[in-house]
Order: structure tokens, then C-alpha cells, then sequence
């Protein structure tokens, strides 16, 4: 087999996506969909193999800023539309184009990576770790309902929160808003770069699936929006009355007030028996104002994978809960510059990370430290599995509990 790994052009589009649609299986994307996605390529950040004028494998990475621990945004590549030819898989073309993504980033200086996995298996030898998980819940709304205590409350829930109905698209300025006041306020959100307010208003109808067109509520406290919700109803007509699914695509509020309140909205819903969320914080507010928590039947799963593409800059780029001086000796079979010995040295302030030849007191994987990157995974939970070697008594709890934060990390949306 004679392949060719070039940057894509933008002409070659088209050959390059239909590669993607067919290794994911070959049912097209409605065009809405496909035109999206299509204008979010950055075409000099992707790759395409090639098989004279077939495309046999792709990849891409969007421009991001991810939130970490302590609240900074850092760049980071969001890897996207990972493919290869039925024909073609089990012979390298993945493993080429990680190579050539990963040596392309280091070299523009981006400190990391991250993805989301169609299978979480493929991504691990290549440094890639799970990071954050997300929450799915199927509530039935018949038999739990939202109650706050009233002490749970902020001082702003005495303002009355107002809910009002817009055409999505109409608000779609006042949600961004509230969405840009959310992003550094848990690690693992995403900036909205340009034109990914798009993204969550995505809506074909192809893909309803018996479910209405996408429908937004705002909440407005002192004639300001506080918090939207955007969701779709899915109705049932069943032989014991009427069992409707409000199917939630995302929430966001500034205040618990207007956050109890979308919530008492979506369960209140005429003719509907169930919520369903797919992607919400496993630390959600939410399990916090239900008053039967069983009944969300909640799951959580992994979502955003991350791999330190530079352990240093990475480690220096995010805030430490508590103060770290530890030196990690640090393994990286795929990309060999990051191995050798770290001396991290941080608090809630800043962190630097350097080469050095100290003595080591922590061992572990590059994989480690991106699963506990964001702080959703414990340096702890990871040596009782056997990943990290304690070198010095008192490092591993140190440094687990400076890697933590406040509130579980989590992913909004895929790309
Ligand atoms: C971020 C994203 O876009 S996720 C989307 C990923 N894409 C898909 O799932 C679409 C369907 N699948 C495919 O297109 C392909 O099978 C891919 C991209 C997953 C793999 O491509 P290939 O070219 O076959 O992989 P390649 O031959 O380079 O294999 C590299 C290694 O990964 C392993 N591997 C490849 N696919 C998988 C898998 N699905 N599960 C587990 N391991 C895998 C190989 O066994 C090999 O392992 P080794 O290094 O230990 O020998």
C-alpha cells in the first residue's frame, strides 16, 4: 500500500468528510449538519491520507480554549473526525496520523490535546486519558420532584426569577452571555470560538426522531437573562395517559434561583412523564434538588479524553488547590520528550514545572497526569489502581489533593 499524509486542502473537502461518513458507517449527515461542520474545519490543522485520489484516513483539530483548574483558558487541540477506510484500518494510518497531529502541536507550541472517543480503547497508547466524565439522566417526573430547602437558596433567589419562551435562534446572544460567565467557572469547558454558537442550536429535523424542533426558555431575574434551557419535547400517547419526554440538549444558570427554576419548568411540563439529559456534570446541581434522586437513573461515562502534549507547559498553564512541590518521574513511549524527571511547583496562585535531576517522589505515565489534569481523577484513585508509584512518603496524598477541584470537570459539548 502507497499512501501520502498531506494537510488537506480546502478543495479536497468533500472526499476527505466522505471518508469520515463512511468509516462511522456510511448514513450521511443531514446537510445542515455536514455544512457546519464543514465551515468549523480549520484545513490547515487537518490531515488526509491518501491512496492516489482516495481518501483512506483523516483528522483535524479545532483551535480551543479549554478552562482548567484555577480558571485559566488554555489552548488546547480539539482532535475531531478521526478516520480510516474500512479497507484500510489495522495497517498504521491512525497511529501516522498521531504521529505527525502530536509532532505538528508541539511544534506550534499548544500544551494540549483533547478528544472525545467513539471507542475509548483506540486513544490510550498514544497518551490520551480519561478525564472527565459526563452524567446521562432519564428522569421520571411523575415520581420525584425539584425541592430546595429554602436555606439552599443565594440572596438573589428572594428576586423572582421570570421564565420566557423564545425561537432558540432569537436568543441565541443572551444564552451565549450566560454561557461565556459559565465556561471559566469549571474546568473542562470549552470558549466558544467563532461560529461554534452554532453548535448547540443544531437542530435537523432528520434527526428528531419524533421529537419537537428545539425550543428555548430564558430565565430573567431584575430584566436580565439569568439562565436558558434548550430542549425538545418528544410526546407519547400510552393506554394509561399521556408519557411525553422533554429531551434536554443543555441548561446553564448564574444563580441557583434560576437554575431551580428551568428545572421546575422542564418537570412541569403538560403532557410529559420523563426528562432526559445526555450530558450533565456528574456533581450536577441537580442531584442536589430532587427529592428522589433514584429516580434520574443516572449513568455516568467517560467524555473528554486529554493527553499532555508538553507535561511542562501543561502543568504550569493550570492552579494547584493546594501547594505542590513534588518531582513526578514521568514515562511517554509515544512522545518521548515529555519522559524524564518534573519538578512541579504550585499553589492556587500560579505553578512552574522544570526538567530536573532530583530524586523522584512520584512515578507514573504521561497518562496519569492527564487523567488527573483537570482534577476529576485523584492521583489516589490512580495509585490504588497500580498507575502511580508513591517515591516518598506524604507525595501522593500532597499531590492529590493540590491536583483536585472544587467542582467535577466536564465537557459541555462534543465536536
Ligand atoms: C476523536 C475521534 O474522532 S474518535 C473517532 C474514531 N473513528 C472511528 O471510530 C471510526 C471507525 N474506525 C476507524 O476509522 C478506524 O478503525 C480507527 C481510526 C479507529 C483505527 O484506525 P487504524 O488505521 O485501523 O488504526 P491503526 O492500524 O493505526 O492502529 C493503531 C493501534 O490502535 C489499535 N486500534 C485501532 N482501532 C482500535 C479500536 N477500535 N479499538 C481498540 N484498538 C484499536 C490497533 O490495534 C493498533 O494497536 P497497536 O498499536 O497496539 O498495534
Amino acid at each position: 500500500m502507497t499512501t501520502e499524509l498531506r494537510v488537506l486542502h480546502e478543495a479536497e473537502w468533500d472526499r476527505w468528510y466522505d471518508n469520515l461518513e463512511l468509516a462511522f458507517g456510511g448514513v450521511p449527515e443531514a446537510p445542515e449538519e455536514r455544512g457546519l461542520w464543514r465551515e468549523l474545519t480549520e484545513p490547515g490543522r487537518s490531515v488526509g491520507v491518501w491512496d492516489g485520489a482516495e481518501a483512506v484516513g483523516t483528522t483535524g483539530a479545532f483551535s480551543f480554549r479549554l478552562c482548567v483548574p484555577g480558571g485559566e483558558l488554555v489552548p488546547a487541540a480539539g482532535v475531531t473526525m478521526v478516520s480510516v477506510r474500512p479497507t484500510h484500518r489495522r495497517r498504521g494510518v491512525l497511529r501516522s496520523m498521531m504521529r505527525r497531529q502530536l509532532d505538528d502541536l508541539r511544534a506550534g507550541g499548544e500544551p494540549l490535546a483533547v478528544l472525545t472517543a467513539s471507542e475509548p480503547d483506540i486513544y490510550g497508547r498514544f497518551g490520551y486519558a480519561v478525564a472527565t466524565y459526563r452524567m446521562s439522566v432519564r428522569i421520571d417526573t411523575t415520581r420525584t420532584r425539584i425541592a430546595v430547602p429554602p436555606a439552599t437558596d443565594d440572596p438573589s433567589a428572594s428576586q423572582e426569577v421570570r421564565l420566557r419562551l423564545s425561537e432558540p435562534g432569537a436568543a441565541r446572544a443572551v444564552c451565549e452571555e450566560v454561557y461565556a460567565r459559565r465556561v471559566t467557572t469549571r474546568p473542562g469547558m470549552l470558549a466558544r470560538q467563532p461560529g461554534w454558537d452554532a453548535v448547540p442550536l443544531l437542530d435537523p429535523p432528520a434527526k428528531r426522531a419524533g421529537g419537537s424542533p428545539l425550543q428555548c426558555v430564558l430565565a430573567e431575574a431584575d430584566g436580565a437573562v439569568v439562565g436558558y434551557a434548550r430542549y425538545a419535547v418528544r410526546p407519547a400517547w400510552e393506554a394509561g395517559g399521556p408519557g411525553g419526554t422533554v429531551v434536554l440538549r443543555d441548561l446553564e444558570a448564574l444563580t441557583p434561583a434560576a437554575r431551580a427554576e428551568l428545572w421546575r419548568y422542564l418537570f412541569a411540563l403538560d403532557l410529559t412523564a420523563w426528562v432526559e439529559a445526555e450530558n450533565l456534570p456528574v456533581d450536577d446541581p441537580l442531584l442536589h434538588l430532587v427529592t428522589d434522586v433514584r429516580r434520574c437513573h443516572a449513568a455516568v461515562a467517560d467524555h473528554l479524553h486529554v493527553r499532555l502534549v508538553d507535561v511542562g507547559a501543561a502543568l504550569a498553564a493550570r492552579r494547584y488547590r493546594a501547594p505542590v512541590d513534588v518531582v513526578l518521574e514521568v514515562t511517554d513511549a509515544f512522545c518521548p520528550w515529555n519522559a524524564g524527571r518534573w519538578r512541579l511547583t504550585g499553589d492556587a496562585k500560579g505553578a512552574v514545572c522544570a526538567p530536573t535531576r532530583d530524586a523522584p517522589d512520584l512515578a507514573l505515565s504521561v497518562r496519569e497526569l492527564a487523567a488527573a489534569y483537570l482534577g476529576g481523577t485523584s492521583l489516589a484513585g490512580l495509585a490504588a489502581a497500580g498507575r502511580v508509584r508513591e517515591l516518598r512518603e506524604g507525595a501522593l496524598e500532597e499531590a492529590s489533593v493540590a491536583f483536585g477541584s472544587a467542582v467535577a470537570p466536564w465537557l459541555p459539548h462534543g465536536f
